[in-house]
């Protein structure tokens, strides 16, 4: 059974998927030594933001296959490390998105209303109704910097409040910017004309220290920052400087650039700050959606199947997944078949999408065929995280043509791979049950189900020699399930695809070479 490691406190929901397939150990707060340690015995790691997850953490995961992180951000894993070693890293980039957004806005109108002190007061037993005057945000201008997923949920909300918008996000476009109720504009206007400017970015080398002296300067001394994305997209200390001198209005941070936050002038500044130990995805419901969320794909990972929100690997849309899923499942059974026919090194792989095939993206369906091309020569090591820059590195061409022409079953898929031992294709396609067919090989008709053990035959088309190979088989008590022939002349030559229940003995093969008219033979393993 697998293992899991779940480093970090996760939704008891998440552990419930994983105990389906798997092993789960639940160990927090284990200190770097220790999960460096640990993690050789584990198949898959779950993580949030607390763990950090190393190279030398991958380096020592030597069976390690995913890394799931419950939320968004994957900054606290090496992910660069992990793709060198095939590792996948799945995340969970909307679990969280409502929450971190309500967060951003509750950090808003807590600023603007002093809610964190005038709390205090009360419960200090002070009735200090004229030092908490508080400001509206209707009619004021929010400044959005960074209009991804939760930004535009901000923006949605802070509309719906009255609130003026301005964003800027060099990564959208100011059609959609207008959508959402936004004008598109330089960082500088909204420095200097937002009474709030809320941060919704990555850390990245452009937004390290984005909020700085120079920044802050230009702001009015009544605008207020918010920022619920990441830690060191602020320079801390000039912030703190700048509330303290009544340079800006005031500050809501839930993310620093050091968590926990150790010692900090933030701190020290009596008023106008409040602060939060990242809690913008702490809701019940948040955490339900990223451990289940997580959890699914690190089971579904475990039993050989595809991630929808893998990190390293081409993203899709879950809803494209689910329909691409058996196509993938295909695309690898035939990448392995046409791996065994080729024999020795694959120069040269086409992949034809055909049919209705052609319609679906291409690129995950090519990735689903080289991890079953190359699932010959790397075995478990080669997944969807790494089958493409293995197939680059083997020096394997691979080809991706689309023929919309082809009318069979609802769209087909043919491999088509040049080695050194010579040219091989199959073609499979799924019946409206979703079962696999393969239903071409090297150009000869066949309509079979992959099965774990096969034979496949290439011969002379002539009376006796199916009777012939049926009864060596027997002689070697190897069952048949299922047998059938392709040809596409009389007399010509033929395919002969059994599907045998064991895997054949050793010397059958040689003895099929034998049997007068056959001219080739394979045994396959799937
Ligand atoms: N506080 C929390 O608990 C919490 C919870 C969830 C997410 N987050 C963080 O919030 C941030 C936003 O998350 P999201 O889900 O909206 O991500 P997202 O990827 O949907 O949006 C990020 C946006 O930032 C933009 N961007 C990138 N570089 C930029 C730059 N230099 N200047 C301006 N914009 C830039 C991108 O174009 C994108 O639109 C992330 O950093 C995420 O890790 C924090
Ligand atoms: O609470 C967490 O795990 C962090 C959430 C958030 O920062 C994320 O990146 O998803």
């Amino acid at each position: 059974m697998a293992k899991v490691l779940v480093s970090d406190s996760v939704d008891q929901a998440g552990i419930d998927i994983l105990s389906q397939v798997a092993q789960v150990d639940v160990k927090t707060k284990l200190s770097p030594e220790e999960l460096v340690a640990t993690i050789p015995e584990y198949d898959a790691l779950m993580v949030r933001s607390g763990t950090k997850v190393t190279e030398e953490v991958i380096e020592a995961g030597n069976q390690l296959k995913i890394i799931g992180r419950a939320g968004v951000g994957v900054d606290n894993i090496d992910v660069p490390a992990a793709t060198r070693r095939g590792i996948m890293v799945v995340n969970s980039p909307e679990g969280n998105t409502i929450a971190a957004a309500e967060h951003a806005l509750a950090m808003m109108l807590s600023l603007s209303r002093h809610i964190p002190e005038a709390n205090q007061s009360v419960k200090e037993k002070k009735w200090e109704r004229k030092n908490f005057i508080g400001s509206e945000v209707y009619k004021k201008t929010l400044g959005v910097v960074g209009l991804g997923k939760i930004g535009s949920h901000v923006a949605t909300v802070a509309r719906a409040m009255g609130m003026k918008l301005l964003a800027y996000d060099p990564f959208i476009s100011a059609e959609r910017a207008e959508q959402l109720g936004c004008r598109l504009v330089d960082l500088d206007i909204i420095f200097t004309e937002a009474d709030y400017i809320t941060l919704h970015i990555p850390r990245t080398p452009e937004t390290e220290n984005l909020i700085n002296a120079e920044a802050l300067a230009k702001m009015k001394p009544t605008t207020r920052i918010i920022n619920c994305s990441r830690g060191g997209v602020i320079d801390e200390e000039a912030l703190a400087t700048a509330v303290e001198n009544g340079t800006i209005g005031g500050a809501a941070l839930d993310v620093f650039a050091e968590e926990p936050l150790g010692e900090s002038k933030l701190r020290e500044v009596g008023s106008n700050i409040v602060l939060t130990p990242h809690l913008g995805a702490s809701t019940e419901e948040a955490q339900t959606n990223v451990a289940v969320d997580v959890a699914e794909q690190i089971r579904d990972v475990l039993l050989g199947l595809p991630a929808r929100s893998a990190v390293n690997i081409p993203g899709l849309n879950p809803d494209v997944l689910e329909q691409l899923r058996p196509f993938l499942q295909l695309a690898e059974t035939l990448g392995n078949l046409v791996s065994q026919l080729a024999g020795g090194r694959v120069e040269q792989l086409n992949v034809r999408l055909q049919g209705e095939l052609t319609d679906s993206q291409s690129q995950p369906i090519v990735i689903a065929a080289l991890k079953g091309l190359l699932s010959q020569a790397l075995r478990e090591r080669v997944n969807y995280v790494n089958a493409s820059i293995e197939a680059k590195e083997r020096g394997i061409r691979v080809i991706e043509t689309k023929d919309a022409s082809v009318h069979d079953y609802s769209g087909s898929l043919r491999l088509e791979a040049t080695g050194s031992l010579g040219e091989h294709s199959v073609t499979g396609a799924l019946l409206s049950d979703q079962e696999m067919r393969i239903t071409n090989v090297d150009g000869f008709p066949i309509n079979v189900p992959p099965n774990n053990y096969m034979l496949f035959t290439l011969h002379r088309d002539m009376p006796g020699i199916i009777g012939k190979i049926g009864s060596l088989l027997g002689g070697f008590n190897v069952n048949i399930a299922s047998m059938q022939v392709g040809r596409k002349i009389v007399r010509g030559d033929a395919v002969m695809v059994l599907s045998i229940d064991d895997p054949l003995p050793e010397g059958v093969l040689d003895e099929i070479m034998k049997v007068p008219g056959i001219r080739d033979a394979y045994t396959i393993k799937l």
